[in-house]
């Protein structure tokens, strides 16, 4: 640890007018510190004013909600939001008619910012009309790229993970993921890959700008999009940077760890002079390799005079959670503050169904206990306790692909996909996704009005018949939805697709539907981040993952960071399951853990 480092603890004071880093392990405080600095700089700060706020930067919905909670009745001069919510509110939004000569942003369309989106017709369209068409030779012809399900399927999902990133100039470029060009072939029970062409993804790439064009005319922004959009604005008109600077003196940015470079970039614009920048995190936490967040990046973070601090304490857990914690880590050997012994950790083997029996039983039945898992199917599976040992978290796209095969049969399947998932995310009590999707096949009706009403409607329908298709096929929802919200999707012939509806259920559907801000008891490690219960249940596919506690690599590895972040979710117990166990490991780990099968 670096040796200019001031050890705090939760409830220490820092001067108001520097720029800090405070790093510091799971359940240290960090969250509950900065509220407190919050609520220090509206005491005393000389330079806040009615219209000047702090702006507290947070990584989730839930997130922000927290600090909101927390800080009371403060909250007048306190900005709390998601970064992306604050760069669209402050700086997308109100300056967005510079973006429309050099991007073609559509203002007056422009509602908001989405989940990324593919239309295939737009990218049709693109295809069609690439500078680069000419190079496109079968069997990856232009014609062949659009008309062929084997190309497709992998241009459509390569499109839906483009990201920005920083080019050696330094300029923002577009940037395609060729490993997510590619489509499932079964052979068999097997499952393969099949990737697209090397030299066809290379020619394509070559222009993303107007792929991305075709959505910004229509005003559709995604969250990578308000990124761009902002740093963007800040580096061609930086008076903007003026009037962030001017309204918020204090911008503070918690679980700075998960922060992409871009995020990082902006940030630095910001604070380069007035706004006091602060950034809390655990650089053991960095989960969000995928989005492009880099460990090392809250190390580096640097700004003129930041002062650093660190806080060694565990408030959180109970002494046998932080010695499984302090194994796994080197840079930060965590105080144990609450200085209780607790229930030695236990490995659970055998059936996650089993495990989750067992765990509540250990947990005396009455306290709550969380499943953590890695993926949605697994935590979906685990919270309606329909456990089965194979989950296909692929049936939504199966569906899809299965029916497709005329323009009506697509349409029936989006529809059916459409409904399935609103009623889900509905259920999970996340009403504005419910209605966007529905939204979302109203393609007929333009009126945002007359749009928004039907999506209600059918929105009401399908919670109120809820009980009448939840345990039923998916072909019997198919029904429902013919008779109820779409009577123009068209009828089934024999063939795969109808027997594809007849042998799977609403159920088995709805398990891949992903759910965001999930506030069940059964939830991602992603979505677990931030967060802390009395019990957890760690839900893993196999004893490899175990590795973590044989050979722990918190630096290097981010599995490793993203189960180190489940179990220190924990305040009294831990629980993990694997199916089984390898004998060689065993001995290994029973020093850690009480073994038990279940
Ligand atoms: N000074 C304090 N007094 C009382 N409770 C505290 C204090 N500091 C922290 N806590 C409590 O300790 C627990 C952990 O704090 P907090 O959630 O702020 O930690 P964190 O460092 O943000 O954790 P993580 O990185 O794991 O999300 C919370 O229940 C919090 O309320």
């Amino acid at each position: 640890m670096d040796s200019t480092m001031i050890e705090i603890n939760s409830e220490f004071l820092i001067p108001l007018e520097n720029h800090f880093r405070v790093a510091a392990g799971p359940g240290a405080g960090k969250t509950y510190w900065l509220v407190q600095h919050i609520k220090n700089v509206l005491h005393h700060s000389q330079r806040l004013r009615k219209t000047r706020k702090i702006a507290c930067i947070t990584y989730t919905n839930i997130a922000v909600e927290t600090i909101l909670n927390r800080l009371g009745t403060n909250v007048n001069q306190v900005e709390v939001s998601t970064l992306h919510s604050f760069l669209y509110k402050h700086i997308v939004k109100p300056y967005a008619s510079y973006l429309e000569g050099d991007y073609n942003l559509n203002v007056k369309e422009m509602d908001g910012h989405e989940d990324t989106v593919v239309h295939f017709k737009k990218v049709q369209h693109w295809i069609e009309n690439h500078s680069n068409v000419d190079q496109l030779k079968p069997p990856y012809s232009m014609k062949q790229l659009i008309m062929l399900k084997e190309n497709t399927v992998p241009i459509t999902r390569w499109l839906h993970h483009l990201t920005y990133q920083f080019d050696e100039k330094g300029g923002l470029t577009i940037v395609g993921n060729r490993k997510k060009a590619y489509r499932i072939q079964k052979n068999g029970e097997k499952e393969e890959r099949k990737y697209l062409n090397k030299l066809c993804l290379g020619i394509l790439e070559t222009d993303f700008l107007t792929y991305k064009k075709l959505y910004w005319s229509k005003g559709i922004v995604d969250h990578s999009d308000v990124l761009f959009f902002s740093y963007q604005l800040l580096r061609k008109h930086p008076f903007i940077l003026e009037v962030l600077r001017a309204k918020f003196p204090y911008l503070y940015i918690d679980e700075f760890q998960d922060t992409s470079p871009i995020q990082v970039e902006i940030l630095k614009l910001i604070g380069t002079k007035e706004t006091v920048v602060g950034i809390i995190g655990d650089a053991a936490q960095s989960i969000y390799g995928f989005q492009g967040a880099l460990p090392d990046q809250f190390a580096s973070f640097s700004l003129p005079n930041l002062s650093e601090y660190v806080m060694k304490d565990n408030r959180r857990s109970t002494n046998s959670i932080v010695d499984l914690l302090n194994l796994t880590r080197k840079d930060i050997q965590q105080n144990k503050y609450r200085n209780i012994a607790g229930d030695k950790p236990k490995l659970l083997l055998g059936k996650r169904i089993d495990a989750l029996i067992r765990a509540t039983e250990l947990c005396n039945d009455e306290e709550d206990l969380y499943s953590l898992s890695r993926d949605n199917p697994t935590s979906n599976a685990m919270r309606k306790y329909s456990l089965g040992d194979v989950i296909n978290d692929k049936l939504i796209e199966e569906l899809l692909e299965v029916d497709k095969s005329t323009s009506s049969n697509k349409y029936r399947s989006r529809v059916v996909v459409t409904c399935l998932k609103s009623v889900e995310y509905a259920r999970e009590g996340d009403m504005k996704k419910a209605i966007r999707e529905l939204e979302s096949i109203e393609k007929d009706i333009n009126n945002k009005e007359e749009k928004r009403k039907f999506a209600l409607k059918s929105l009401f329908f399908l919670l109120n018949e809820y009980d009448t298709f939840m345990d039923k096929s998916l072909y019997e929802f198919y029904s429902f939805v013919k008779n109820v919200i779409r009577t123009e999707i068209s009828n089934f012939g024999k063939g795969a697709a109808r027997t594809f509806y007849e042998n799977y259920t609403y159920e088995q559907l709805a398990l891949c539907v992903s759910i965001t801000d999930d506030k069940s008891k059964h939830k991602t490690i992603h979505k677990s981040k931030g967060d802390e219960f009395d019990n957890v249940l760690l839900v893993l596919e196999s004893s490899d993952e175990l590795d973590f506690f044989i050979k722990p690599n918190l630096k290097n590895n981010e599995e490793h960071r993203i189960s180190y972040v489940a179990l220190s979710r924990a305040r009294e117990r831990v629980f993990i399951n694997v199916p089984f166990i390898d004998e060689t490991i065993q001995s290994k780990l029973e020093g850690l853990f009480e073994i038990i099968y279940v």
